[in-house]
């Protein structure tokens, strides 16, 4: 396969400031990484003044297989959460953010749209849609509160995000409700000003309140301690425009034409009983999700409920597609994937760039390649320019054969108040996060 997506143009959480080239996703691999990381911090002097704080898997203890896995710290009585929000500087006031409020909806996209991450160039920006964020933000049980804002005390200008929604988390036999974190966003004018750690913490208070103790999230940036480090995949759909954009290159010994004859894809899928999921299939994709996470030692768990909320297609925020088979009607197989656009910062001919992002995919009888090929022709028919994809689950076995290429950068998984023994590769993890 000839890799023309080697360029640094991937608006990925992967903004690690020093990409670890391809190191290989075993565990003895994962560790290695990690040591260096750790190895290079203190030739650097670098420490963690806030996370080495809290309760999270810290360098010094990677590799001691003699510490327990599971909480780190045990919960405390409610009556001893503290009740008042953390201080912020003078100038700043917290708020809750109201996001089925059209008018607080749109302050959110625009902070994120203007502010959010980028990838290491600086080329490119997600560009969350409101939907996107009102489906991100309001699943099964979640809580107002913790949509967290800061505003600027005299002009109301929103200048800091964080999120926090509920879920069921697996990790091996253990069923752990968590918050999962995301969105953390502070203002470009306001960076390095350590209003992160006090946004972290009222986010963590407010989790606290609801009588949970663990979090979930993802970052690009290495932080104290990785469970697991992974690597997004591309697969071109519309080569001419990202190469154009800058988000890929043309390999060597190829031309424009050869590119896009290599990524064409046929106009209709091939699976028999391929169709797109309703809220009937609610149940089958409920079953047959489940009993495919089992397999995974960190997997999100879903009830139809959340199924219902995260899988039930939802014009241009998530797709998914099932196979019915034509004779016995029974569901076999699932995919799914969700949109998210990016900004194309400082170009002339393009604003934004669409793309797909891989979600669940569930193969029992139609082969897994075929399944994503059937996604890969969806999505071009739906005009998405790219569709990407994490090296979690089973995702390795069609990453290279459909023709994705390797991302630069990774994407580390992260757990708050919960000990592994040891980072797990990327196909042992069955969570993905937006
Ligand atoms: C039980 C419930 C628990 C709930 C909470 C669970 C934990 C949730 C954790 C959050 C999960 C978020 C998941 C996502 O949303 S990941 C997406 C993060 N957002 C962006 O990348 C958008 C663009 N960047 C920004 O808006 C800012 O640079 C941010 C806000 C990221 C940092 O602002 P700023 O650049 O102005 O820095 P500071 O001076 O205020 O603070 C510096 C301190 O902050 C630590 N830092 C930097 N980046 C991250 C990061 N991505 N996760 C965790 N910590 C991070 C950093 O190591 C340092 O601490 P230490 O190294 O000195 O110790």
């Amino acid at each position: 396969m000839v890799d023309d997506n080697n360029s640094p143009g991937s608006p990925d959480k992967n903004r690690s400031p020093n990409p670890d080239g391809n190191a290989s996703p075993e565990n003895d691999a994962a560790i290695d990484v990690l040591a260096r990381k750790v190895q290079e911090s203190l030739v650097l002097g670098k420490t963690h003044k806030f996370w080495e704080t809290q309760p999270v898997g810290q360098f010094k203890d990677i590799g001691n297989t003699s510490l327990a896995e599971g909480p780190i710290e045990q919960p405390t009585p409610l009556s001893e959460v503290k009740q008042e929000p953390y201080n912020l500087p003078n100038l700043y006031e917290w708020i809750t953010c109201d996001i089925d409020s059209e008018e607080m909806c749109m302050e959110v996209y625009k902070l994120l749209t203007n502010n959010y991450v980028e990838d290491d160039e600086n080329m490119f920006r997600f560009n969350y849609s409101k939907e996107f964020l009102r489906w991100a933000l309001r699943p099964p049980g979640y809580f107002k509160s913790w949509h967290i804002g800061v505003r600027v005390k005299s002009s109301k200008k929103l200048v800091a995000f964080i999120t926090g929604v509920p879920a069921r988390i697996r990790v091996r036999d253990d069923i752990v409700t968590m918050a999962e974190i995301n969105f953390l966003c502070v203002h470009k004018k306001l960076r390095s000003k350590r209003l992160a750690p006090v946004m972290i913490k009222e986010v963590t208070r407010r989790v606290h309140l609801e009588n949970i103790w663990q979090a979930a999230y993802t970052a690009g940036v290495v932080l104290p301690t990785p469970i697991s480090t992974c690597q997004y995949w591309h697969r071109s759909l519309n080569p001419k425009k990202l190469i154009d954009v800058g988000f890929s290159r043309l390999g060597a010994r190829m031309t424009m034409s050869r590119t896009i004859k290599l990524y064409k894809l046929p106009d209709s899928t091939v699976t028999p009983g391929f169709r797109q999921m309703e809220l009937h299939d609610v149940p089958a994709v409920t079953r047959l999700l489940r009993n495919y996470l089992s397999q995974f030692a960190v997997a999100v768990d879903l009830d139809e409920n959340d199924v219902e909320h995260w899988l039930l297609p939802t014009e241009n925020v998530v797709d998914s597609y099932l196979v019915e088979s034509p004779e016995t009607h029974e569901i076999t197989d699932f995919c799914s994937f969700y949109t998210l656009p990016s900004t194309v910062l400082g170009n002339q001919n393009y604003s934004t760039l669409k793309a797909a992002y891989s979600y669940y995919n569930v193969s029992t009888k139609t082969p897994l390649l075929q399944l994503m090929n059937d996604a890969l022709i969806v999505a071009k028919r739906k005009d998405y320019d790219v569709f990407n994809a994490l090296d979690v689950m089973q995702n390795e076995t069609f990453l290279k054969e459909l023709k994705f290429g390797p991302g630069d950068g990774k994407l580390h998984y992260y757990l708050y108040n919960y000990r592994l023994r040891n980072p797990l590769k990327p196909a042992e993890l069955g969570l993905v996060l937006l």
